[in-house]
């Protein structure tokens, strides 16, 4: 079907306008000779403005690849990875800093807060550190859809593990980023403080607009996303949308001999 070219213009505009992040046969080889691992082979995609997706996969299948790859943290071997319409293997380190700095915010598995600053000035450091100023509305929204306008001068050590890892999503969501990379952002809480976490980083997709990008083995996290994709051996082999934690697990690869 051909289209008028004002629709096409307009297409391609929202397509574009649409991607916070996306990947073009973007491929990642590490080593060479007998060293030499292909941990992602040409892979495609685009995560969407105001999506949450979860990557999924078995150890070793490119998943943390990828989350690097994407948020300029490693470089590719070949094809491309955008943020935006900002093609990172074009820049420069320190531009690369920069644009990690202020599109990117990250949530990682061991919260990463700094123990002597109180859970305002975690929240706040990569901002001071960058010289930029925090909106004090959206900072203000962040912190009481965070569920910790009362802990901001409480210091990491007198917050619950569930707690320091609210303040940690506060910090990636402050400076307003583009996209948020959380790398088994649940891995080290008991699953209240898992679930309290995954619905912050759910609510936030829905009602602040925030793009997020998520690493878990575990379904029923998964289940909280959009969209899941599947890796294995670099590829995407599978992607589910809107799921269930039984249609997460239901779909995930079963090891040679181990029937459904
Ligand atoms: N710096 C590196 N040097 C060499 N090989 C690497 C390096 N980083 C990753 N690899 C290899 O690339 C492949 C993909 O690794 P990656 O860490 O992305 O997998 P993953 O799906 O995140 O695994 P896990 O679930 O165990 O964290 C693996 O075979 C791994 O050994």
């Amino acid at each position: 079907m051909s289209h008028p070219a004002a629709y096409r213009a307009s297409h391609t505009a929202y397509a574009t306008a649409t991607a916070a992040a996306s990947a073009t046969h973007l491929s990642k080889v590490y080593g060479q000779g007998e060293t030499r691992v292909v941990a992602l082979d040409s892979v495609s995609v685009t995560f969407r403005k105001a999506e949450f997706t979860a990557i999924m996969g078995p150890s070793g299948s490119g998943k943390s690849t990828l989350m690097h790859c994407m948020a300029g943290l490693d470089s590719v071997s070949s094809g491309s990875a955008r943020i935006g319409d900002v093609e990172l293997s074009a820049l420069k380190d320190k531009h690369l800093t920069q644009l990690r700095r202020d599109k990117v915010g990250f949530i990682f598995q061991a919260f990463n807060l700094l123990p002597t600053l109180n859970a305002a000035e975690n929240i706040t450091l990569p901002m001071d550190i960058a010289g930029t100023k925090p909106d004090p509305d959206w900072l203000r929204h962040v912190i009481d859809t965070v569920g910790l306008s009362g802990r901001m001068s409480h210091r990491p050590a007198q917050l619950s593990g569930g707690q320091q890892q609210r303040v940690a999503c506060a910090r990636a969501l402050a400076s307003r980023p583009e996209i948020v990379f959380a790398d088994e952002p649940t891995g080290n809480l008991d699953s209240r403080s898992g679930a309290e976490i995954l619905s912050f980083l759910r609510d936030s997709v829905r009602e602040l607009g925030q793009t997020i990008v998520m690493v878990t083995h575990d379904p029923v996290a998964a289940s909280y996303a959009d969209r899941v994709i599947y890796l294995a051996d670099g590829r995407i082999v599978d992607e589910l949308l809107r799921p269930t934690a039984e249609d997460v697990l239901d779909r995930m690869p079963r090891p040679a001999g181990h029937p459904r």
